[in-house]
């Protein structure tokens, strides 16, 4: 084990220390899912000393700790946050932007708290901890294979739901911040996908836990990549076509798909369970309409596109059941890099962060991805002025054919399918982007406003 072992303190004591600190910091963070509800308090689940608190230098506390708010529905869990912070008596100059504030009461009166994972020793040590599996107070560590030592951290500053860290250029690891019970799919799928010999992901080497939730995972760190989004922006800036792109992407989401379904569950997809999706899309779409009331002039034509759905006989052209699978859940060109051999891998299996875990672990029809991906063509090509839609058109056709050509099955022979999702997905951006960027409302409705009309 690195430097000291770990204690496990009484995680109430020292909410003194910590509540009056956290109160201002930790609304303000980026991942803080909670934004624009009081905080009412906090309670610890656990703390654990991953290098000890009063030791002679920084200690490093690992905290799981809930967000008490109002307006959760009754019998809902507070919010669980992952948080790494250091402790010292002061803070180095070069550490002070990451100064949360110092502790007036309790067990760390006098001391400095911090964001732990900016001070490359305590980063350093979370990743010693990773190379060595066991467990550590409520913690466990698990790694595939030997890790080399000492490679040195340092974290990214990507505007990210979670947190990440990357280690000598070798390898990533990502801190979840919101924590729930149960396995996180971009633990679990990564590593099925990575144990069905699918090359398109970086495969797990790593990871930590407490209790069934997932932590953390670290992977290869592509160093060499690009991701799509960017790719996509500077080939539109250049006047290029990106169709070759599209095709290769379209390829490599059928190649996950199908290594998905052939180990993970799948369930079949007959009438009654197409009904309910309709239905499940009609009510996202009522409480969308509820929190972004622009949308109200297109909610009669959105929920035909929904209801048209429902009605619809699932059936594929070989004449078999539809199957719901696991999905990525949220892909768009940003969870894709492509290195610089030209190979694609999809990251951020994660599924849409503001949803329950349970629901983003369900098995859905893997058009939803399809549907995700043919959105972000439309969105790129919406941030370039002049809008370019011939290039969106070319690209959502490339993409298509690329993941018929490698799964047997066209997306878009099956329009009335491939319609709700794109059209359940633009729903879902016009909520993300009403609440994280007001500037960007504008993309998702130019789409509500197209397939509300039927087009
Ligand atoms: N394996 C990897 N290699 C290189 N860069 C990566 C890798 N995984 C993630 N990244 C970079 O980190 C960013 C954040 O990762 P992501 O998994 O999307 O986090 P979040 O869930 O917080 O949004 C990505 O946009 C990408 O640029
Ligand atoms: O990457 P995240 O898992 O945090 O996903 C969320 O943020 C995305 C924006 O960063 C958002 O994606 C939307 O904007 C993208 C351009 O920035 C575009 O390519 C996507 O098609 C569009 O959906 C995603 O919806 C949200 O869940």
């Amino acid at each position: 084990m690195p430097e000291t072992a770990s204690t496990t303190r009484a995680p109430a004591a020292l909410l003194p220390s910590l509540a009056p600190l956290l109160h201002e910091w930790l609304p303000r963070q980026r991942w803080f899912a909670g934004k624009g509800r009081a905080v009412n308090g906090f309670a610890l689940d656990t703390a654990t000393e991953l290098l000890p608190l009063d030791g002679p230098g920084p200690g490093l506390l690992h905290l799981l700790i809930r967000v008490e708010q109002p307006g959760l529905p009754a019998g809902t869990p507070a919010d669980c946050y992952q948080l790494l912070l250091g402790v010292r008596t002061t803070v180095p100059p070069r550490l002070a932007p990451t100064l949360i504030g110092r502790a007036r009461q309790g067990p760390l009166a006098g001391r400095a708290v911090y964001e732990g994972l900016r001070d490359p020793r305590l980063a350093g040590l979370l990743y010693e901890r990773l190379r060595t599996p066991g467990t550590l107070g409520p913690l466990r560590f698990a790694r595939t294979a030997p890790l080399p030592p000492a490679l040195a951290p340092r974290m990214l500053d990507a505007e990210q739901s979670n947190s990440s860290l990357v280690f000598g250029d070798s390898y990533i690891l990502k801190i979840f911040r919101r924590v729930s019970p149960g396995a996180n799919p971009d633990l679990e799928l990564p590593l099925a996908l990575a144990g069905a010999g699918c090359a398109r992901v970086p495969a797990p080497v790593a990871w930590f836990e407490s209790g069934s939730a997932t932590l953390g995972v670290l992977q290869p760190f592509l160093r060499d990549s690009r991701d799509g989004w960017r790719l996509a922006l500077d080939a539109l800036a250049a006047g290029r076509e990106f169709t070759e792109e599209a095709q290769a992407l379209g390829r490599a989401t059928a190649e996950v798909h199908t290594a998905l379904a052939a180990t993970l569950p799948t369930e079949p997809l007959h009438r009654t369970q197409t009904s309910q999706l309709a239905e499940a899309m009609a009510a996202r779409l009522d409480a969308a309409v509820q929190a972004v009331p622009a949308l109200l002039p297109y909610k009669k034509g959105l929920r035909e596109v929904f209801a048209e759905y429902g009605r619809h006989i699932p059936a594929r052209s070989d004449g078999a059941t539809r199957l719901a699978q696991r999905v990525h859940g949220d892909l768009h060109l940003g969870q894709t890099l492509r290195t610089a051999d030209g190979a694609w891998s999809v990251i951020d299996f994660e599924g849409e962060p503001a949803k329950p875990l349970a629901e983003r672990r369900r098995p859905q029809p893997p058009v939803r991805d399809v549907a995700g991906m043919l959105r972000s063509f439309d969105y790129a090509a919406r941030t370039h002025r002049p809008w370019n839609d011939g290039w969106a058109a070319r690209c959502r056709a490339a993409y298509c054919a690329g993941y018929a050509e490698a799964s047997g099955l066209d997306p878009r022979e099956d329009p009335a399918l491939l319609r709700a999702y794109e059209t359940d997905k633009a729903v879902y951006e016009v909520v993300y982007e009403a609440r994280h960027r007001p500037d960007w409302l504008p993309v998702p409705m130019a789409a509500i406003h197209r397939l509300a009309a039927g087009s």
